[in-house]
């Protein structure tokens, strides 16, 4: 069976200002795959990234032109569509960023937010999702005696997975993550590496990394960013 592309890139072109950064960026990504997004710094990586799920328009002087389909439900939504809400967007394309950002509040609400931002008000169904969530994220038996604590006192790796926690509680149909184990120990960045590997499959995977050798373990289709567009490496 050939694999359904699940993200749709077609003449995509980026600018800050007067300065563009992407160039008629022709891209596919596949469901429920890992690509990784690699090149040097400041070639645009994190730009690209922005560009899946419209977080550019947050950012001042920031313009993308093209179009950007993603296939949900079955059907190829145009992301850029004034009907489709952002916040749906963002829900089922979610980010990590590179460096941690866990809300101030518990471990537990930190993971439960996106349902209340969701309309879910059942206590017993959110404690499910939590859970869910943070077994999912290998974060679970670390945290199951401590969910009332605040989340800004976990460890780096820590916080890293409770972000992808939070990020699946949402049930998210493709996960951005942009350079996900830069900020953290050895130790750290495997347990994130082996968790992507299970996302793999049900979740649709696009990974800004700088490690080739993370990326050889890794990912199914690799991009480099150069010239000012995307390049299939492998
Ligand atoms: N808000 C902004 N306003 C103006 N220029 C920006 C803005 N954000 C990024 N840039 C510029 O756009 C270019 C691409 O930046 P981007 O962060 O996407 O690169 P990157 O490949 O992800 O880099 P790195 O690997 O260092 O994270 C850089 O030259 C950067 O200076």
């Amino acid at each position: 069976m050939d694999p359904v592309i699940k993200i749709r890139v077609e003449e995509l072109t980026f600018r800050y200002g007067t300065r563009t950064v992407l160039r008629d960026v022709n891209a596919v990504f596949f469901e429920g795959a890992l690509t990784a997004v690699v090149g040097p710094s400041g070639r645009g990586k994190s730009t690209f990234l922005m560009a899946l799920n419209r977080l550019w328009e947050e950012v001042p002087g920031a313009d993308a032109r093209g179009r950007v389909w993603v296939r949900l439900d079955g059907n190829e939504r145009l992301v850029s569509d004034p009907s489709f809400p952002v916040t749906e967007l963002r829900r089922r394309v979610a980010m990590v960023f590179q460096v941690p950002n866990p809300l101030p509040m518990s471990i537990f609400k930190n993971v439960a937010f996106p349902l209340k931002v969701m309309g879910l008000r059942d206590k017993a169904v959110a404690a499910e999702v939590v859970e869910d969530a943070l077994r999912r994220a290998f974060l679970w038996d670390e945290v199951k005696d401590r969910l009332r604590e605040d989340a800004r006192l976990l460890s780096g790796g820590q916080q890293q997975r409770l972000c992808i926690a939070r990020a699946l509680a949402a049930q998210p149909d493709v996960l951005l993550l942009d350079e996900p184990t830069s900020s953290l120990d050895a130790r750290a960045a495997g347990i994130i590496e082996e968790l992507l590997l299970t996302l793999k499959g049900r979740c649709t995977l696009v990974v800004v990394s700088h490690y080739l050798e993370q990326v050889e373990r890794l990912a199914d289709q690799v991009y480099e960013v150069a010239d000012e567009t995307l390049q299939l490496v492998s």
